[in-house]
């Protein structure tokens, strides 16, 4: 298989300075990265491979979030480690935009898909797990393969483009099922706390869902953004400043 040193797109210099950052990981902190890559690559073809036999066996998603949701649970949840990688340095990327990325879907799985029963059968829920299903196979074994200085051109290509589709068919899958939450969540008043009560204080978990609703407005276009600057400087070899966090 071509690797993208193999592939005669990589730039001399470039390409130094990027085998320098690899050596200056750290031998360690290398062999983690390779290990969680790889075990997040494996967990979420399972998870993929799991929703597919579901969808083949019994012809309809009814009842599939119910049948993957453990897979789907830790492999999201441990992808809380990635905010770890870039708050200790292992892994040159923003705290602020892993952290945005990685709260929401945890959210989405626990606060929203695990914990409102009612809403697990809803078609946007299926759309946003396939979503993320092609999203983090592809993913994952981008960074695996390129800790292996071993990366086959269509997964850098297919890391680098599928998210100009993917990136805004998740936000609508996610954007849809907490709309879909709204009325249940309204009518049990879960997660809410009403005065008085001994704290004094009032939350009300529907507006507040309201509230996440209208901050993708804010929040996505930067991610959007940030993955658009990354192709341009992977795929275009573009010299990017950002700035710092
Ligand atoms: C509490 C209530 C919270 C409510 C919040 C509401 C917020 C609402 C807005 C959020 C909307 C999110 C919607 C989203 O969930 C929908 C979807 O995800 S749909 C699926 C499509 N999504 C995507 O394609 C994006 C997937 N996500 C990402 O790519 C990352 O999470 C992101 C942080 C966005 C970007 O990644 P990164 O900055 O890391 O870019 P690169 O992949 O190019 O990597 C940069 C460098 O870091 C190295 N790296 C990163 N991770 C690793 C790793 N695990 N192992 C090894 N190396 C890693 C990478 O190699 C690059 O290094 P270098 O530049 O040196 O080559």
């Amino acid at each position: 298989m071509a690797s993208s040193e193999e592939d005669g797109s990589g730039n001399g210099s470039l390409e130094e300075k990027e085998n320098g950052k690899k050596r200056s990981l750290g031998a360690l902190a290398t062999a983690w990265l390779i290990f969680y890559n790889i075990a997040m690559t494996a967990g979420w073809l399972v998870l993929g491979i799991a929703m597919a036999r579901f969808y083949i066996q019994r012809g309809t998603h009814r009842g599939l979030f119910r049948s993957v949701q453990k897979i789907l649970k830790f492999f999201q949840t441990f992808a809380l480690l990635e905010v770890v990688h870039c708050a200790v340095g292992i892994v040159h990327t923003s705290v602020l935009v892993t952290g945005v990325q990685v709260s929401s879907r945890i959210f989405m799985v626990w606060f929203i898909a695990h914990s409102i029963k009612q809403i697990q059968n809803e078609e946007s829920v299926i759309l946003f797990l396939v979503v993320w299903t092609v999203t983090e196979i592809t993913r994952y074994s981008f960074y695996t393969f390129n800790l292996l200085n071993h990366l086959p051109y269509f997964i850098k290509w297919a890391r680098y483009n599928f998210f100009i589709i993917l990136y805004p068919a998740g936000v609508v899958g996610e954007l849809l099922t907490i709309y879909a939450a709204l009325p249940y969540v309204k009518k049990t008043g879960m997660y809410s706390l009403r005065l008085p009560n001994k704290y004094n204080v009032s939350f009300d978990y529907y507006y507040f869902l309201i509230i996440v609703m209208f901050s993708y407005i804010p929040l996505f276009p930067q991610l959007y953004l940030h993955m658009l600057r990354q192709r341009r400087k992977v795929l275009h070899g573009e010299v990017i400043v950002e700035k710092d966090d």
